[in-house]
């Protein structure tokens, strides 16, 4: 797969005015995201507007409930025919298994393809500290990110999103067949913002990351495309 493709840049922007004037300035990118703020405002347009453009959608809504409400959601938001979609590993195994079913119901039933499940190990703005202290708990990061990726495995899951941080191991550990989906992704020349377990885009790739999620450093730059393509000719000299 072509670097670029690899890079998903999400749409966090409260308008649907503003998601597309992005998308008509970064025509390079082919792979979206729409989570919770641009969802709630747009409803699935956007997602239609997107497919009509051809490009991949990551339906970040990361859904936690009990299982019977998830699979109902999901049932729904697999209708739209969108590539990738996010649940919390911590709504836990009948949940998990539940979305399975439902996802291939709604996408079956409107004749696309089932879409990608994909869980949260742990959201990439925690720290351990966070864990241990504000969570309560008693593990230690990396084995609880390890953990919560299994767990998406065993109930049939399609991968996971963790931080850059974590992708070797849970590579390592889950396969080559296991979508590992990264945000927390900082170039050396970018700023943190509110990430907590950044690594660059090519360590991130190196260390077994399939996708990469970048926001800020590319949609809030002076330059956006002079930022995407930095970006793309950082992963390019990796030669991978
Ligand atoms: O599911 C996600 O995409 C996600 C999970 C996570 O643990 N951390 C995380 O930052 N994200 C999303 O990835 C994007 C990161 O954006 P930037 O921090 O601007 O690069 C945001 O849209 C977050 O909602």
């Amino acid at each position: 797969m072509p670097v670029e493709d690899q890079i998903i840049v999400p749409l966090d922007v409260p308008t649907e005015q503003e998601a597309i004037a992005l998308v008509e300035q970064l025509p390079q990118v082919t792979f979206w995201k729409v989570g919770l703020e641009l969802f709630v405002s747009t409803g699935p347009g956007i997602i239609r507007f997107l497919k009509n453009q051809q490009k991949r959608v990551f339906l970040d809504l990361k859904f936690h409930d009990i299982p019977n409400t998830m699979a109902g959601a999901i049932r729904q938001v697999s209708t739209y025919g969108v590539d990738l979609i996010t649940v919390h590993a911590t709504a836990g195994r009948r949940a998990l298994e539940a979305v399975n079913v439902a996802a291939r119901d709604g996408a079956q039933q409107a004749g696309y393809p089932s879409p990608k499940l994909i869980a949260i190990t742990l959201l990439t703005s925690l720290t351990s500290r966070d864990l241990a202290f504000d969570l309560k708990v008693p593990v230690e990061l990396p084995e609880y990110a390890l953990q919560m990726a299994l767990l998406a495995q065993e109930s049939s899951l399609n991968g996971a999103v963790c931080s850059p941080q974590e992708v070797a191991q849970l590579r390592q550990v889950c396969g080559d067949d296991f979508l590992l989906v990264c945000p927390g992704v900082r170039p050396s020349w970018a700023q943190a913002d509110d990430q907590k377990r950044s690594m660059t885009p090519s360590d991130a790739i190196k260390a077994g990351a399939d996708y990469l999620v970048i926001g800020r450093p590319i949609t809030a730059a002076p330059e956006p495309v002079a930022a995407w393509e930095k970006i793309c000719e950082e992963l390019a000299a990796l030669g991978v």
